[in-house]
This record gives C-alpha cells, sequence and structure tokens, in this order.
C-alpha cells in the first residue's frame, strides 16, 4: 500500500501559518530568486509541522509551494526540492544542529519528508508491525510503517503455486483460548478444524514401523522432557539424548530409538547439534505456553495473508482498509534516538530513521519490529547510540531456528490416506546413500497438505535446511527424487511436477524461522522480556519499543505471539502520546 504523498498537506493539517503566493516557476534551493518570508511565520509552520523541530528563528527562511528554505547562515540551510514534496536539508561542517542532531552537523543532503514526522515510525511489516500500525492508527496517532521488503507479511507468506494459495511461513493458527490470531479472525469464519490424520513411521530402509511401538517411543521421550528439572539450564536435545542411556523402554530398542530421537530433536526444532549452548532450553520450553483449544486451524485454503487483511480492515470489504501509511522497500539502516534531553525539547523527543535510500524518517517514538537474526545481525549499525549491554546479550543467546518448507506437486497422490503425515526415521547406515546431497537426511517429515490433493509437504530443519537453501530448484528435485526412493519400498509413487520452497535462513530480512530461548540463554541472563524492554528518553519517555514474535515471553514463535507483541507496544505508546 502506497501513500499519497503531499508536502505542504502536513503544514496545513498542522495548522501552518498560511505563506505568501509563491511563484509559478520551480526556484532553484537558495538564490536571491526565492522570495523571502518572515523567518517567524515560516518557522512556526515548521515546527508544528515537525513536531518541535528546532529551527533557529531570526535567520533568513524562503519557500515557495514546493520549496522550503530555512536558511542558517554559514551555509546550513534546510529547504525542499522544486519537484515535490521532499524537503532536503544540507547542512554545513561544524555547524549547530539544526534539528538537535549532531549527525546532521555533517556535510551530507538528507530527504527528510515533512510528511513522515509521524507519532510513531513502525520498522518492519510483518504480523507485529501491522497489528502496533492498527492500534496507533485506531487511537487517533499519526503513525508510518516502513517495509524493507517490496510487500508486507514478513514470515507469513501466501504464494501463488499453480492454482494453489501456499503458506512457505506461517501456516496455522495454534489454539483458540488466550489466541489473538483466533479472537480476530475466528468470529469472521476463517478458520477451518483438520481431520484426523494418518500417522504413518517409515524407517530410511523403506520399512514400516508398527504405529504402536512408534507411539510408545515417543512417549517415552515426552515422558522424559515432562519429568526434566525445567530450572536445569539443560538443553532438551540432552535430556533426550541421556534418556537413551537411561529409559528402560528406549533402551530395549536401542537403534530404533536413537532414530526416534534424531527424528523428535529435528521435528521439535531443539537445535544445538553444532553447540550444545544453542539448544533449546528445558526453562524455555516451561516458559512458552500453548493456547489451549485445537492446534493446527487452517485458513479454509486462503493462506495464513488474510490476517493481515484482517489487520488492515480490509477483510470482508475492502473498501474499509485504514489509511494507514506504509512504505515498501525501505530498508532501515539506522535508527538515532536521544537517551538524554541534550538538544531536543523535553517533551518532544525525536529518534530520527534513516533507510538505505538515504530517506530520513522523524517521530516521537520508534516501534521496532525485526527477527531476532535480523537484530543479531545488524544492531550494531542499527542503532546510536548502540544499544544496553542486557539487551545485546538477550539479542546473542535467544536463537532463530531455522526451518524450511518444500511442497513437493505430484500428477496424483500416491500416499494410502489424506490427511496423512508421513515421518521418516533415519538410520545411520542409509544416511551413506545420500553422501552427495546430505541435506536430505535432515528431512524429518512429509505432510499431506490441505485444500490441496497433489501436495505433500517436506519438512527440513536446521543445517540441513540452511544447505538445501543454498541448492538450485534443481537440485532440490533431484534431491526429493532420492528421498522418494525410500517410499517405492512401500508405494507407487507418482512423478513430481513441480516444488516450492522455502529459504528463510538466507532470507537477510528473517534470517531464520522463529525464536526460541537456549541454554546460553539461561545461563548469560536476558529473555523475551529484556528484549522487549524500551529504550528510555529522559528516563521516561519510551524512544524505542521493541515488538516482534521474540519479544513475547509466553508466545514467542508464533504469530499470535507478534501480534500481542504489536498490540503491547501500541498500547504502552498510546497511553502516553494520548495524555499529552
Ligand atoms: C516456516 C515457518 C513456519 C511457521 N509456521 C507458523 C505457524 O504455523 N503458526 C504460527 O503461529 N507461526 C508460525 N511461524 C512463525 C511466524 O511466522 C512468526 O512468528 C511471525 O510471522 C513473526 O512475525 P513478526 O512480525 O514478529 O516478524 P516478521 O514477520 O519477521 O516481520 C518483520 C518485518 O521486518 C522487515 N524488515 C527486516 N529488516 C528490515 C529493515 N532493516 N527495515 C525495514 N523492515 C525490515 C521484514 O521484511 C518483515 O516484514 C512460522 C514461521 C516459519 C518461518
Amino acid at each position: 500500500m502506497r501513500p499519497v504523498r503531499c508536502a505542504t498537506r502536513s503544514l496545513r493539517s498542522a495548522g501552518a501559518t498560511r505563506l505568501p503566493p509563491a511563484p509559478s516557476a520551480p526556484l532553484p534551493v537558495v538564490t536571491s530568486r526565492c522570495r523571502v518570508y518572515p523567518p517567524p511565520a515560516v518557522t512556526t509552520a515548521l515546527q508544528a509541522a515537525c513536531h518541535g523541530l528546532r529551527i533557529n528563528p531570526g535567520k533568513q527562511i524562503r519557500h515557495h509551494p514546493h520549496t522550503i528554505c530555512v536558511h542558517w547562515g554559514c551555509g546550513s540551510v534546510l529547504d525542499a526540492g522544486s519537484t515535490g514534496p521532499v524537503i532536503v536539508a544540507i547542512f554545513g561542517v561544524g555547524l549547530r544542529p539544526a534539528v538537535g542532531d549532531s549527525w546532521l552537523t555533517r556535510r551530507r543532503r538528507i530527504k527528510l519528508d515533512l510528511m513522515q514526522l509521524m507519532d510513531v515510525i513502525v520498522v518492519g511489516c510483518g504480523a507485529s508491525g501491522l497489528a502496533a500500525l492498527r492500534r496507533l492508527h485506531d487511537a487517533g496517532l499519526k503513525v508510518l510503517g516502513l517495509e524493507a521488503d517490496d510487500r508486507i507479511g514478513g514470515r507469513i507468506r501466501t504464494v501463488q503455486f499453480g492454482e494453489c494459495a501456499l503458506d512457505l511461513g506461517a501456516a496455522w493458527c495454534h489454539g483458540e483460548k488466550d489466541n489473538v490470531v483466533f479472537e480476530l479472525v475466528n468470529p469472521l469464519g476463517l478458520l477451518g478444524r483438520p481431520k484426523p490424520d494418518h500417522k504413518l513411521y517409515v524407517l530410511s530402509n523403506g520399512e514400516l514401523i508398527d504405529e504402536g511401538k512408534s507411539e510408545t517411543l515417543i512417549g517415552a521421550l515426552n515422558q522424559e522432557v515432562g519429568k526434566a528439572d525445567k530450572n536445569s539450564k539443560k538443553s532438551i536435545a540432552e535430556c533426550v539424548r541421556t534418556a537413551l542411556k537411561t529409559n528402560a523402554t528406549l533402551k530395549k530398542e536401542p537403534q530404533l530409538a536413537k532414530s526416534f530421537v534424531d527424528w523428535f530433536e529435528k521435528n521439535n526444532h531443539l537445535g544445538g547439534q553444532a553447540d550444545p549452548r544453542q539448544g533449546k532450553s528445558l526453562k524455555g520450553l516451561e516458559e512458552c505456553w500453548g493456547c489451549e483449544g485445537e492446534f493446527m486451524l487452517n485458513w479454509k485454503g486462503k493462506g495464513f495473508k488474510t490476517l493481515l487483511d484482517v489487520l488492515l480492515n480490509k477483510y470482508p470489504d475492502p473498501s474499509k482498509a485504514i489509511p494507514v501509511e506504509i512504505l515498501l522497500k525501505k530498508e532501515v539502516e539506522s535508527i538515532k534516538w536521544r537517551s538524554t534531553q541534550q538538544g531536543l525539547e523535553p517533551e518532544n523527543p525525536l529518534v530520527h530513521v534513516k533507510c538505505k535510500d538515504g530517506s530520513l524518517y522523524a517521530a516521537k517514538s520508534v516501534i521496532v519490529t525485526l527477527s531476532v537474526g535480523v537484530l543479531k545481525e545488524r544492531h550494531n549499525q542499527l542503532f546510536n547510540p548502540p544499544l544496553p549491554t542486557e539487551k545485546v546479550t538477550a539479542i546473542n543467546t535467544l536463537q532463530l531456528c531455522v526451518l524450511d518448507k518444500i511442497y513437493i506437486e505430484f500428477t496424483r497422490p500416491w500416499w494410502p490416506k489424506t490427511p496423512a503425515s508421513l515421518s521418516l526415521l533415519w538410520r545411520d547406515e542409509d544416511k551413506g546413500n545420500f553422501a552427495n546431497e546430505e541435506w536430505v537426511t535432515e528431512i524429518c517429515a512429509l505432510n499431506t497438505v490441505e485444500y490441496q490433493p497433489n501436495l505433500l509437504l517436506a519438512w527440513i530443519y536446521g543445517r540441513g535446511a540452511e544447505v538445501m537453501e543454498k541448492c538450485s530448484e534443481d537440485q532440490v528435485k533431484a534431491g526429493v527424487n532420492k528421498l522418494l526412493e525410500i517410499f517405492k519400498k512401500q508405494f507407487d509413487v507418482t512423478p513430481i511436477k513441480a516444488i516450492k520452497r522455502s529459504q528463510w535462513a538466507s532470507n537477510p530480512l528473517a534470517r531464520g524461522s522463529y525464536s526460541y530461548r537456549s541454554v546460553a540463554t539461561e545461563e548469560e541472563g536476558g529473555s523475551a522480556v529484556t528484549l522487549s524492554e524500551p529504550l528510555y528518553h529522559g528516563g521516561k519517555f519510551p524512544v524505542v519499543c521493541f515488538a516482534g514474535e521474540a519479544t513475547s515471553h509466553h508466545r514467542h514463535s508464533a504469530v499470535h505471539g507478534a501480534v500481542e507483541a504489536g498490540f503491547r507496544e501500541a498500547d504502552r505508546l498510546v497511553a502516553i502520546l494520548k495524555k499529552k
């Protein structure tokens, strides 16, 4: 959704002083041909529009409809290009900061769009960012969403695949009670309930394993995790691996149990295979709360993107969409904030958000909704001043698992029943057959897909997923074909028509799938709570706030946690900004 921009509108809407008519021809920036207006009048107008932008009164100010020039002598100028709404600022070396901001003292041109001087800027327009934008907009605040991608939704990504809508990211609404997504969309009749699926457990040599035996082994693993000390700072993976040596049920069939432990780790995204400190912690399991009710509610073939329409009030009636401003392809590269009142009006703390394309936006506050993977990679460059140590620790120790999907379209279904889940149990001796495409051995299950009769969804996790992401589509297809050889021992497997896969780890705007608490989180401190703490201006005004799924203490990893976090931070700011 692209906003219609108008430079002068913000001056007017802010109750700006009416300026005299301007010359019809566009004027070059700051020349003697510019008309000169009484500085106090323009200063008042600009200050109103810019939420207290500090302008040195008494200096020369020039203006025409598309150009506002504020001259601070010595070459320091705030002006506008002649072609449209963009206000350009040019600041001279060593000049007193024009907007109370030392970075502007360096010589450079900065686009400063008066329209973008907002109450709140939301960085990132996934589920969390959209939830925040909706809540802030509904409260009557002036808000702007900046999204780096050319689409909204982030890790909600519904794509067209032939006739089908497919979710490459989030696909199911997990649970009903205390689930904000369920509460938003269920009254609209958007959610469907799954039918019980037919579970098959297949060994990597093609043998089917008796369902009863499989359930007994999985039950034993669940029991071990259930009774483990959640304050032990251990990983879940360590707990189940130890159980192989201690649990009587598992010890009866050590080889098969080992395959089940391997599957259990992948299926539950436990992490820590390479570095045990990065494994999902037992404490994290306790802190992540499920919502009661059906865990696999589907979107009746329309895809999770429907939630985005609901958040923007586009569903069911698109004409009622809220007119919230969202700018796409706006990759934020720095967020400049003030922790003290130096250089700023105490009641008007400003945060400056700069995008990769050079555009600059200012607001009273910003809500950052970036994934913890993006924060890991970029927090050093993003925040100025840098983030406090405890927040950096939280970012470094919280992990983002890598989980990918490979949708496989067949000419016709070959599995015995629909719905079905085919869990894959790998034996070490069979892994050797995949020496050239080792990543295939990280595929842990194939599932049928609701509303898509010819599709199976292969789940791939961890290191294998990262390697798969780097393969070409043809290589992935060849790898999947080889995997299907395993099933040919039992089933009449039909040819593959096409595949479609996700690549969440290599996506620089995600860098993974969803967050979890690691052993390192427990050892070094830091949690979703630490990550969610705002950065304060003057000790009391939340000038940089944090949302996104990873900031949800009890519902991280899921869309409902992301939405809840967006609402949480919006409510925090509404309470403060509406009081003023
Ligand atoms: C494969 C997979 C399956 C999943 N399945 C489910 C499921 O079934 N159910 C469920 O509830 N959850 C599921 N999830 C998790 C769910 O998708 C996420 O928890 C949720 O979508 C996160 O939303 P968010 O707004 O916190 O973050 P994001 O969706 O990541 O939003 C952050 C936004 O910030 C943008 N951005 C990044 N960098 C910048 C920048 N520098 N400047 C501006 N913008 C930037 C990104 O493009 C993105 O749009 C799944 C996730 C994956 C990957």
